[in-house]
């Protein structure tokens, strides 16, 4: 496992952000189902989407990858994989693709790195007891699947991951009778699920939104292939716009002024917070539907705390507790506790971690509470094999008196290959070990 060595320094330059990586796992997912041939453009081949191509690829779907582009063939039929289906540290994949098992004729095995295979599925094993269909688990093993997902009324938790209801949405318009996703407490990530049914509209499949407390879906559709240009990613972004306003003068490229995406938030936080982010938006023609682009100019900031709600966009908190510690005055964190689920504990790894760097930083049960400091001291950190958190700890360099030693860096490649390339390049001053 790599370790990086960052010198505080200025960043100044472009970025193109890379695609949105939950976009992508949503268009090669319903392009697998298209009968036809799709070509998704835009692709970056981070581990978590290499396991998704991979897996459909398992699954029968014929999945070409060429530098940037995905081309997907496929007669709209899942066949069952003959070897376990490995979805590596990607919640997205395995969540996605579990109620897949139970549209094919065999029995499907899931498996993953020990820290993914103990993130929780109970809300799937709920369904699968209530419609007899057969699985195995221990924590951290692989997971087995067998029978057949049948159509009904599915009910599903609100507030565990809202990616078990992306991966019955994908699933359920296939069935030959009409499903309801019923949600039964009040549902976080919401806009994850608007991107799922986004994408699915733009593949022939509709599922209607009854206030986010059910949803129908009919049955008997068919999906229709598509070309497709993922946007660009705002919970990457983040790392960038929080980069600027720490020290910084970066004007940030390809990002959709109408996104779906519950990261888009960041934009709105940060202001509140006093930063100083400039939008330029403009028409650009991209596949088959004109967008408007934004770029961003993010210009450092002098910033002040504030109350951050992290229920809809978890993936953003570690980076903007990185901008609280650099804020004048106190900042908390709430409605924040399924962090501690992900990839790593991340209340507790970013609490940790910037205390090492010098933050005044505190774990409260669903949250933090952060005093801010004008800069951080520096020091040797851990990502946690977390790549939001070795990420954000990067960004937190650029306001340290010393440098700051990362280990276990690699774990950007989970998302961000090129993080550190990016880095580099507007300025940053990396060295890696
Ligand atoms: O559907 C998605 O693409 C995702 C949903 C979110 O998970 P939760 O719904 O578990 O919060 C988010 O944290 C994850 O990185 C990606
Ligand atoms: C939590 C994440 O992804 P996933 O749930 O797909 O592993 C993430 O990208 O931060």
């Amino acid at each position: 496992m790599m370790k990086v060595t960052i010198q505080p320094n200025h960043l100044e330059g472009e970025i193109v952000i890379p695609p949105s990586k939950s976009i992508s796992h949503r268009a090669v997912i319903a392009a697998s189902m298209a009968s036809g041939y799709s070509k998704l453009e835009n692709i970056v081949f981070s581990k978590d989407i290499i396991a998704t191509c991979d897996a459909m690829q398992d699954f029968g779907i014929n999945v070409n990858t060429y530098p940037g582009r995905v081309d997907i063939i496929s007669d709209g039929h899942l066949r069952a994989p003959i070897h376990p289906v490995q979805c590596n540290e990607s919640g997205s994949t395995l969540r996605f693709l579990v109620p897949f098992g139970g549209l094919v004729d065999k029995p499907v095995v899931f498996s993953g790195k020990p820290s993914l295979m103990s993130r929780p599925l109970s809300p799937y094993f709920d369904i699968f007891n209530k419609q007899g269909i057969r699985y195995e688990y221990r924590a951290k093993m692989p997971l087995l699947v067998e029978g057949e997902l049948k159509p009904g009324i599915y009910e599903v938790p609100g507030d565990v991951s809202s990616q078990f209801i992306t991966g019955l949405m994908f699933a359920l318009p296939s069935l030959k009778e009409d499903s309801q996703i019923v949600v039964t407490s009040p549902l976080e990530s919401k806009q994850y699920v608007d991107i799922t049914m986004d994408v699915l509209k733009t593949f022939g499949v509709e599922i209607i939104n009854h206030n986010y407390e059910h949803f129908t879906i009919k049955g008997g559709q068919r999906f229709t292939p598509h070309n497709f240009r993922v946007e660009g990613d705002y919970s990457q972004a983040a790392f960038w716009i929080v980069a600027g306003l720490l020290d910084g003068d970066l004007t940030l490229k390809d990002l959709s002024a109408q996104s779906l995406q519950g990261d888009k938030a960041i934009l709105e936080i940060c202001k509140s917070m006093g930063g100083k982010i400039i939008e330029e938006t403009s028409q650009a023609s991209q596949a088959s539907q004109a967008t408007q682009t934004s770029n961003l100019h993010i210009l450092k900031s002098e910033t002040h705390g504030t109350v951050i709600d992290g229920s809809q966009c978890p993936d953003i908190v570690p980076v903007l507790a990185v901008l609280a510690a650099l804020s004048e005055g106190e900042t908390k964190i709430i409605n924040a506790s399924r962090l501690r689920i992900k990839e790593s504990d991340r209340l507790k790894a970013i609490a940790t971690e910037l205390s090492k760097l010098g933050a005044d930083i505190t774990e409260a049960d669903d949250g933090l509470i952060i005093q801010g400091k004008t800069s951080l001291k520096g020091g040797i950190v851990d990502s946690w094999n977390d790549h939001r958190i070795a990420m954000s700890l990067a960004v937190a360099s650029l306001r340290c008196e010393g440098e700051v030693i990362i280990t276990n860096s690699s774990a950007i490649d989970k998302s961000y290959p090129h993080f550190f390339q990016e880095f580099k390049r507007v300025g940053g001053i990396i060295s890696e070990n």
